[in-house]
């Protein structure tokens, strides 16, 4: 069985409290500081971190005073601090120590709080702000401490991770008030996916924050991009603290946008197959030309559409065909229809500014840029967009988590074939499959069809399939029967 870290830290810091008290030996103060709003508008929250047990040794010799300083100066509103000692070596002493340094920011005491009297020491060091974790507090206590941190006049910050956590948050939100942060890293395992907090950020309220895995600035904006009020920072501010200011000018230059909205409906769609049919990879089917094939797709259940914009291609489109095909899927399947994605091979060729001009226009709800670089400009676009590789060998699968450093939560791969940029039919070793589905959420196309889409789900786990090839009676013309047997052969 793996190693319940969860578990471990909470029986320690029993055992320190039941040795040491509720303070870990540390003298009581009282409260010196006036209280600070906390996430009142959009901002940021760095934290004060030396070392987690995910990785270990992270700033060890940090001093608090100084990071607290060079973090107002980056122009955060809010500072976490980790009281925890076993394994992220804090104590409620760098509390104090960030209090006296950085007197204008918002102080949140990061901890796995156990007990109602916890909140109360919180205060009187000078936290404005709680961390209450669902997911190890029962509904009574959690309420409890809620209550208790409220009534002192901080901030209760609930963080959350699953559903039944999600319910506790909303039954106390019906007496008290409280900032909402999700996890995207699983307190259990580690693994991060920045598309947990997109499948939750709706049910969160207008004071949601966005937790943990954030590295780049694109990553803080990211966050943003979505919608969340905050988002909190640890590794990537304490171990570069230089760095920090550029982390949160990306989260306040960016602003909700068609980009968040876009991997919103992603995590969205994910989390709906997750419930009715788990295990059912989200499916998009490309290289659609025409209404008919489009209206049958999205009436089997195809969960994006994609429009090939590429001189080469067969299956190439154009704007007013596109155009009409999507108005069509539209008018029949309103908010249900498919995303529709617009599949871009070469820049600035006029296929490619066709595609950009729809998905600029509101048309097309992504561009996947297939086997070329995504343009900088797009930093702000109000649109999805994401990177389809193409993989020689296993070796590139390696240098593929390098697309996930700049905001973009996911990137689709495809075999290479040195004939055509894509639809060849051609399927990825399965040992590359092997290793990319080990690390990340596959995004995987060529080479799928209903004959092997059993197999392929079950030793891959992709989170998404790409199919167009297969699909076809000839290259732009989709097979009524070959659409119907693969869905079947999906579910
Ligand atoms: O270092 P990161 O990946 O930026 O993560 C920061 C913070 O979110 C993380 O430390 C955290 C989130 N929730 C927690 C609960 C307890 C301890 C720590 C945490």
């Amino acid at each position: 069985m793996a190693r319940d870290i969860l578990n471990e830290i909470i029986e320690k810091r029993k055992a320190d409290i039941a040795r040491l008290g509720i303070c870990f030996g540390f003298e009581r103060p009282t409260r010196k500081r006036p209280l600070h709003p906390f996430i009142e508008k959009a901002g940021t929250i760095l934290e004060v971190k030396r070392s987690s047990p995910s990785k270990g040794n992270i700033a060890m010799g940090l001093d608090p005073a100084e990071t607290a300083r060079i973090y107002a100066q980056a122009g955060t509103g809010a500072i976490s601090v980790l009281t925890e000692s076993h394994y992220f070596n804090g104590s409620l002493a760098d509390i104090l120590k960030v209090a006296e340094a950085a007197p204008d920011c918002a102080i949140l005491r990061k901890d796995f709080l156990l007990y109602p009297e916890e909140v109360d020491v919180a205060y009187d060091f000078g936290a404005d702000a709680v961390l209450l974790i669902a997911r190890i507090l029962s509904d009574e206590t959690l309420l409890q401490m809620a209550t208790r941190t409220a009534a002192l006049g901080m901030t209760p910050f609930v963080e959350v991770r699953t559903e039944d956590d999600l319910r506790k948050l909303k039954k106390i939100r019906a007496t008290v008030d409280c900032v909402a942060g999700v996890n995207s890293r699983d307190l259990k395992n580690f693994h991060i996916d920045s598309l947990i907090p997109a499948e939750f950020i709706d049910e969160l309220g207008e004071r949601a924050v966005f937790e943990s895995g954030i590295q780049t600035a694109k990553d803080a904006a990211f966050a943003r991009r979505l919608g969340f009020a905050g988002v909190l920072i640890g590794e990537a501010a304490a171990k570069n603290q230089p760095a920090a200011q550029k982390l949160v000018e990306g989260f306040l230059h960016a602003k909700p946008d068609g980009f968040g909205k876009f991997w919103k409906r992603i995590a969205q769609m994910r989390k709906s197959l997750r419930t009715r049919n788990p295990g059912q990879p989200i499916v998009k089917i490309c290289g659609i030309t025409n209404a008919d094939d489009a209206l049958l797709a999205a009436e089997l259940g195809a969960n994006l559409l994609g429009f090939v914009f590429s001189a080469q291609s067969p299956r190439k489109t154009n704007t007013a065909e596109a155009q009409d095909v999507i108005a069509q899927v539209k008018k029949q399947f309103g908010k249900d229809a498919p995303l529709c994605v617009g599949v871009v091979t070469e820049h600035e060729s006029p296929e490619a500014n066709e595609a950009l001009g729809l998905a600029n226009g509101g048309i097309l709800d992504a561009i996947q840029f297939h086997g070329c670089e995504i343009p900088a400009e797009l930093e702000s676009a109000d649109f999805g967009y994401y990177k389809a590789v193409r993989l020689k060998s296993s070796d590139e699968a390696q240098e593929l988590a390098n697309h996930f450093q700049h905001g973009i939560p996911r990137a689709l791969v495809d075999a290479y074939s040195p004939e055509a940029l894509g639809g060849t039919g051609k399927r990825i070793d399965g040992e590359t499959l092997q290793t990319l589905s080990s690390q990340t959420a596959l995004w995987m196309a060529g080479g799928i069809s209903a004959d092997n889409i059993q197999e392929i789900v079950k030793s891959f786990h992709p989170e998404l399939v790409d199919l167009s090839s297969a699909l076809e009676s000839f290259p732009g013309k989709k097979s009524a029967e070959k659409m119907r047997a693969f869905c079947r052969a999906v579910r």
